[in-house]
């Protein structure tokens, strides 16, 4: 089955701040996210665990899969659906090998990365940074809608873009052979995380 989601929320702990990430993930999923990935950079893996539980739960019967960033030993504890890899992550090949069950995500910033996918192992791409942003300060060199067209267009599977979006820059990325988008922050450190969520759904979703 391929994943091919429209609105993916990446959380992070900071910016979701006292109301905590399954809380914001509930609010996000009643405003059309329509997939989870936890994505928790620091801390121990107990900490990690107990949060992607919580996160389970609360996605439990909506039908929104749940993807792990990096740590594939939680996602397979969680009973999670996937994990998410970076190029600096275990390789897509082995994770595949030892977690068959797993579907696997993976991070490219080039055509060249995109090129070497083995739709085999990767199930699908997340594309970027399409800008720069102050969520992940260490990510490659912002791509721009044209540079994320060029990847998607080298990729034998569904991708994603992540990186600085927001509505004022999300309408060009239409139309770069995108199924869908990521966000952290606009969701995050949004007041609403629910209008915020609707807001970028009814945009992207508008004809
Ligand atoms: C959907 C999606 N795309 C890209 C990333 C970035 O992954 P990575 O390059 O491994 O960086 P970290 O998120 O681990 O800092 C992602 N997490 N999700
Ligand atoms: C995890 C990740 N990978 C590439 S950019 C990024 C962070 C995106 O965060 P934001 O949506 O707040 O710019
Ligand atoms: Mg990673």
């Amino acid at each position: 089955m391929s994943f091919t989601p429209s609105l993916y929320l990446v959380t992070d702990t900071a910016l979701c701040g006292d109301r905590g990430v399954a809380e914001v993930v509930r609010a996000a999923v009643a405003g059309g996210v329509d997939a989870v990935q936890v994505r928790a950079k620091h801390g121990p893996d107990r900490d990690r665990l107990a949060l992607v539980v919580a996160v389970r739960d609360v996605l439990a019967g909506t039908g929104v899969p749940l993807f792990v960033n990096d740590a594939v030993d939680v996602a397979l504890v969680a009973g999670a659906d996937g994990v998410h890899l970076g190029q600096s992550d275990l390789p897509a090949e082995q994770v595949r090998r030892i977690a068959p069950g797993l579907l696997v995500g993976l991070s490219v910033s080039t055509v060249e990365q995109a090129q070497r996918v083995d739709p085999a192992v990767v199930d699908y791409l997340g594309v970027g940074p399409v800008r720069d942003t102050a969520t992940k300060p260490d990510a490659a060199a912002a791509l721009g809608a044209e540079g994320v067209r060029a990847v998607v267009a080298a990729s034998p599977v569904p991708c994603v873009a992540i990186g600085g979006i927001h509505p004022d820059n999300l309408d060009p990325l239409r139309g770069t052979g995108i199924t869908g988008f990521c966000v952290v922050s606009e969701i995050c450190a949004a007041d609403d995380p629910r209008r915020a969520a609707r807001a970028l759904r009814n945009q992207w979703d508008r004809a």
